[in-house]
C-alpha cells in the first residue's frame, strides 16, 4: 500500500458525512470511470441554473439585444471554462481536490488561507443568489394563487434551510434527483418557450424579440460588462474544477463534456432569460415571474415551481459541496458535516439580502478582483512552473516541497495581492476578468524564474 492509498483510508469521513466516500483525498485510478456524457450532464445541470438564466433578462434590461445577450455571455463562461479545464486536469491525472491541488501552488498553509476562504466566500454568495431568484419566483406564484402579497426574504431563509438540510442527509437521494430531474428543466424550460412564444402581445413574438434592441444590442461597453461578469463569476470555480473531474476516465472525456455543456446549456439557459427581457421590453428579466403572470394556471404554475426547485437546489447542493470541502482544507478537524453545515448556516443567513442579486453587477466584480489573479498565479504555475507534474505525497507533508516558506509560498500570494490592484484599476472595456489573470500569471512566472533559486526557496 502507498502512501496516498494509506492517507485514503485513514482520512476517510463517508460514514459520518454522507456526502461522498473520498473528502481531501486522491481517488484511486480504479473507481475513474466517469465518460464525458456523464461530466456533460452535471456541468449543464449546475449551468442551468437560476442566476443564469436571469442574467439573460438583466443584460436584456441593460440595453443589449437577444443575440448580443446570448454570445455575450455564452462567450465569458467559455473563455472561464478555458482556464476551468486545465485545473480540472488535475483531477483527472491525480484525483485529488482543486483546493488540495492548491497545496501546491500557495503552500500547504498558504493554500488553507486564501483559496479556501475565498471559495466559502463565493459559494455562500453564490447559493444566496440562487435562492433570492427562486423565492422572488415562489412569491410570484404564491401571489397567483392567493392574490396575497409574500415576503421574499421570509420566503427565502425557508428555501434555502430546506436546501440545506437536504445537501446534509439526502445526498444520495440528491444525487437520483439531479440526474432524473435534468430532463424535466429541460422539458418545462422548453414549455416555459412556448408559452411566451404564444402570447398574444406583438413584443413576445419570435420574430420581435429576435429584433429586440438590435440598433444598441452590440454596444461594446455593454458586452463588455456581461462578458466580464461572467467570466468573473465562473473564474469562482477554478478552485474547485479539479472536483468535478476525480472520477473521469480521461481529459477527453473532461474537455468535451465540460466545454460542450459550457456553450450549450448556457445558451440554453442565457436564451430563456434574454426571451423573456425582451418580450417584456424589457421590464422582466425573471422568465419564471413573467410565465407565471401571463398563464396562472396551476399547470403553468405547478411546473414552473417544479422547474425552480430543481434549478436552485441542483447548483446550491454544489454551491454547499464545494464551500464544505474548502472549509474542510481550511479546518480539517470538525469534518465535512459540520464544515457543510456551517457554510449552510452562513449561506442561510446572506439569503436574507436581495440586494445581493440587486448588486449582482458589483459583486461579480469583487469576486473577479479575487479569483482572476489567483486564476493567473494558479494556471501559469502549473503549467509552466510545475509543468503539469504534481509529488502527490508532497501534498500531504508539511516538510515535503511545498512546505516553501513556513508553509506559505509568499511569491504566490504577493502576485495575488498586485493583481488584486491591477484588476481594481482597469476600466471594465478591457476586460478585466480576462486580463488579470494572463498579467498577473506572466508576472509571477517571471518571478519565478528570475529570482535566484535559494531566495525563491527560503519566499516562495
Ligand atoms: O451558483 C453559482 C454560480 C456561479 N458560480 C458558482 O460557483 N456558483
Amino acid at each position: 500500500m502507498n502512501a496516498i492509498e494509506t492517507s485514503v483510508l485513514e482520512t476517510t469521513d463517508a460514514p459520518i458525512s454522507g456526502i461522498e466516500r473520498f473528502a481531501i483525498q486522491p481517488v484511486p485510478d480504479y473507481l475513474k470511470t466517469v465518460r464525458w456524457p456523464d461530466l456533460f450532464l452535471l456541468v449543464s445541470n449546475f449551468l442551468i441554473n437560476p442566476s443564469t438564466i436571469v442574467i439573460g433578462g438583466l443584460a436584456v434590461a441593460s440595453g443589449l439585444s437577444f443575440w448580443s445577450t446570448v454570445v455575450t455571455s455564452t462567450l465569458g463562461i467559455l473563455t472561464a471554462f478555458s482556464a476551468y479545464i486545465i485545473m480540472a486536469t488535475v483531477g483527472v491525472d491525480y484525483g485529488i481536490t482543486g483546493q488540495v491541488a492548491c497545496r501546491m501552488v500557495f503552500g500547504i498553509q498558504g493554500a488553507k488561507w486564501l483559496p479556501s476562504i475565498m471559495r466559502v466566500i463565493a459559494s455562500t454568495y453564490w447559493f444566496a443568489v440562487q435562492t433570492i431568484v427562486a423565492a422572488s419566483v415562489v412569491v410570484a406564484i404564491r401571489h397567483q394563487l392567493t392574490g396575497g402579497s409574500y415576503s421574499v426574504v421570509w420566503t427565502g431563509i425557508v428555501l434555502a434551510s430546506a436546501q440545506v438540510v437536504l445537501a446534509l442527509v439526502g445526498y444520495d437521494w440528491l444525487k437520483q434527483l439531479s440526474r432524473y430531474g435534468f430532463p424535466i428543466k429541460i422539458g418545462g424550460i422548453g414549455y416555459m418557450f412556448w408559452l411566451l412564444a404564444h402570447v398574444a402581445e406583438p413584443s413576445y413574438r419570435p420574430s420581435a424579440v429576435l429584433h429586440f434592441q438590435e440598433h444598441t444590442g452590440w454596444h461594446y461597453g455593454l458586452c463588455a460588462v456581461w462578458l466580464n461578469s461572467m467570466v468573473a463569476a465562473w473564474l469562482t470555480m477554478i478552485t474547485d474544477a479539479a472536483d468535478f473531474c476525480r472520477y473521469t476516465r480521461s481529459r477527453g472525456d473532461m474537455w468535451w463534456g465540460t466545454m460542450l455543456a459550457g456553450l450549450l446549456a448556457t445558451a440554453f439557459s442565457v436564451s430563456l432569460g434574454a426571451y423573456a427581457g425582451c418580450a417584456s421590453l424589457g421590464r422582466e428579466s425573471n422568465p419564471f415571474s413573467l410565465a407565471a403572470t401571463i398563464d396562472p394556471h396551476w399547470f403553468t404554475l405547478g411546473l414552473i415551481l417544479l422547474v425552480i426547485t430543481l434549478d436552485e437546489t441542483t447548483i446550491n447542493v454544489m454551491n454547499l459541496y464545494t464551500g464544505g470541502l474548502s472549509l474542510t482544507n481550511f479546518i480539517e478537524r470538525p469534518g465535512r458535516f459540520w464544515n457543510t453545515l456551517a457554510v449552510g448556516v452562513v449561506s442561510v443567513a446572506l439569503s436574507a439580502f436581495p440586494s445581493l442579486l440587486t448588486r449582482l453587477l458589483p459583486f461579480t466584480t469583487f469576486l473577479g478582483n479575487l479569483f482572476a489573479p489567483l486564476a493567473g498565479v494558479l494556471l501559469f504555475h502549473y503549467l509552466f512552473v510545475a509543468r503539469m507534474h504534481i509529488d502527490l505525497p508532497a501534498l500531504f507533508d508539511p516538510d515535503g516541497i511545498y512546505r516553501y516558506f513556513h508553509g506559505v509560498n509568499v511569491v504566490a500570494i504577493a502576485w495575488c495581492v498586485l493583481g488584486y490592484g491591477f484588476y481594481s484599476v482597469l476600466p471594465t472595456g478591457a476586460l478585466p476578468a480576462v486580463l488579470t489573470p494572463v498579467v498577473t500569471g506572466l508576472g509571477y512566472l517571471l518571478s519565478m524564474r528570475l529570482l535566484p533559486h535559494q531566495f525563491r526557496q527560503s519566499l516562495g
